[in-house]
Parts: structure tokens; sequence; C-alpha cells
């Protein structure tokens, strides 16, 4: 069996973070291991409090299961700040770690701030540049390129400014911005430098996406390890993801969580 890293935040309420990506992980039938970056306090309503762990406790962490583990592929989640950014990329580099998928998490569904702002420019710099995909939703992707919110921006020229920060791949979500598509479907830019292709899925009405990108990146990172190319690791990781959301149940009084374990029915 492949093992798997994630390097993300604990979400108490089981939805997004490290628990999405386990449980994501496991039904992929890759073996998961987690270095946790920081504590939420969280239930489908929102984030009621958060305790960022130390940048040492996190290289801690990374060493204990880097000394000890082969990891086939890692995904980065909430990260929380630079100098656990900076941490992670020196660690990257000092195993050679390949595969690495960054969802560079800003904020959660619920508004939350997950990150910093000063760290956008670390994910940039330090991060990015190891990575072989980059997965940022469309407001990630304006704050990344530097533009406002409001500005509206041809996909694909946001995904070539994307790649100018080093990573082998850009793919970037539509899925929130897809409420307002007359086509109503759930589509996807993924760049690689020459050839862009789109990823459609059916846009699921609903508001019970808690954890949509988690869950996506660790699927991706699951299909790398398990050596498939980067195009089959989207498209797999999608189809999985969409019957997710199709498949979810009502977990608390806020946004459900995808449903991790549809497929074990
Ligand atoms: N209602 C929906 N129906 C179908 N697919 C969706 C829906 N919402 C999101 N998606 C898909 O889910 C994936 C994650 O996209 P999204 O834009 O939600 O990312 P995200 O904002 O990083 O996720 P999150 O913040 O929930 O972790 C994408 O493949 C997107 O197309
Ligand atoms: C620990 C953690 N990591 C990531 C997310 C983003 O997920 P979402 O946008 O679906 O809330 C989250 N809410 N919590």
């Amino acid at each position: 069996m492949k093992k798997v890293l994630t390097i993300a935040g604990s979400d108490s309420g089981g939805g997004a973070g490290i628990q999405a990506d386990i449980k994501t992980m496991t039904v992929h039938q890759v073996y998961g291991a987690s270095v946790i970056t920081a504590v939420t306090a969280q239930n489908t309503l929102g984030v009621q409090d958060v305790k960022t762990l130390s940048a040492r406790a996190v290289s801690s962490q990374l060493e204990s299961v880097l000394n000890d583990i082969e990891f086939s592929a890692l995904k980065t989640g909430m990260l929380a700040n630079s100098e656990i950014i900076e941490e992670v990329a020196l660690k990257i580099k000092k195993y050679s770690l390949s595969n690495l998928v960054v969802d560079p998490v800003m904020v959660a569904t619920s508004g939350d701030l997950l990150l910093k702002k000063a760290a956008v420019k670390t994910y940039k710099e330090k991060l990015f540049p190891l990575a072989e995909i980059i997965t940022p939703n469309l407001h990630e992707a304006k704050v990344l390129a530097g533009l406002e919110a409001e500005k509206s921006i041809d996909l694909e020229q946001l995904a070539a400014e994307l790649m100018k920060f080093g990573s082998n791949y850009v793919l970037i979500k539509g899925g929130h911005s897809s409420q307002n598509n007359q086509s109503r479907k759930a589509v996807d830019l993924l760049y690689d430098g020459s050839y862009f292709r789109k990823f459609e899925a059916e846009y699921i009405e609903t508001n019970n996406t808690h954890g949509t990108g988690c869950t996506l990146s660790a699927a991706i990172a699951s299909n790398l390890a398990k050596g498939m190319e980067m195009g089959k690791a989207v498209a797999e990781a999608k189809d999985y993801l969409t019957e997710a959301i199709r498949n979810h149940f009502i977990v608390g009084q806020g946004n459900s969580p995808v449903n991790h374990v549809w497929n074990l029915k």
C-alpha cells in the first residue's frame, strides 16, 4: 500500500482538513499519515477558535514521519502562516519529496480566515516552486495573482499567471463560482504550461459542500501515489468528489460535509 502524507489543520467537525484527508486516502486504499499545523474548533456552522501550532512543533512532526516512512505523495492544506510554510518547504527539499499537491487554503466556506495575509507571498516564493500541482479555488487564484476579488478575468490567463510561480501544473477550481454559471456545471481548469484541459461535472444544487477542496486535493495526491498521470488523477478525483457531494447526508445545523465513504455502500 502506498503511503501519503497530509500536512494540514484539524477540523473538529470532521468534514474538512486532516479528517477529510485521512478519510479520502483510506477509501482510495492508500495509507494516510498526518502532520497537524493548527487545531480548529470548528463545526458545520463555522470556525469558533483556532490554535496554530509553532513552526517547531510542525518541524518535529515532519522529522518523525519523514525519517521513518517513505511517502509516494503528499498534500498541504491549511498552513496558517509564513513560518509554517517555510518549515514545510525546507523539509520537502531536505527529503527530496515528490508528488506535492498544494491546496492553498485561505478562507473556510464559512468565511473564517485560515491564513495570515502576509503568508501569500511565502506560498508563492517557497512552496509553489516545489509543487507538482497547486489547486486554488477562483478566489484564492485571484489573491495569488494580486487581483481584486470583483475583477473578472479569463481563467486561462489566470492559470498562466499562476504557472509563473513554478509548479508543474495549476488547477483552478470553479466550484463556488459555478453557482452563477448558467450552464450549471462545476468546471475546473488544468494547465501544464502548454495545454489547457477543462474538467466538467454536474453542478449539484446544495450548500452541503464543506471540505470539497480538501477532499479533492487528498484524492489527487492518493491517485498520484498510485502512479496515475496528472490528467487521470484529476479526472478520477473529481468524479469521486462529485459523487461524494451528491451522496452527502446531514451532519449538523450548518453546511454539512461531503460523504467521503459513498463508494463503500
Ligand atoms: N455544488 C457543487 N457541485 C459539484 N461540484 C462542486 C460543487 N461545489 C464545488 N464543486 C467542486 O468541488 C471542488 C472544490 O472546489 P471549490 O471551489 O469548492 O474549492 P474550495 O473552495 O477550495 O473548497 P473548500 O473551500 O470547500 O474546501 C472542485 O472540483 C469544484 O468544481
Ligand atoms: C482545518 C481546515 N482546513 C481547511 C478548511 C477549508 O474547507 P472549507 O472551505 O470547506 O471549510 C477548513 N474549513 N478547515
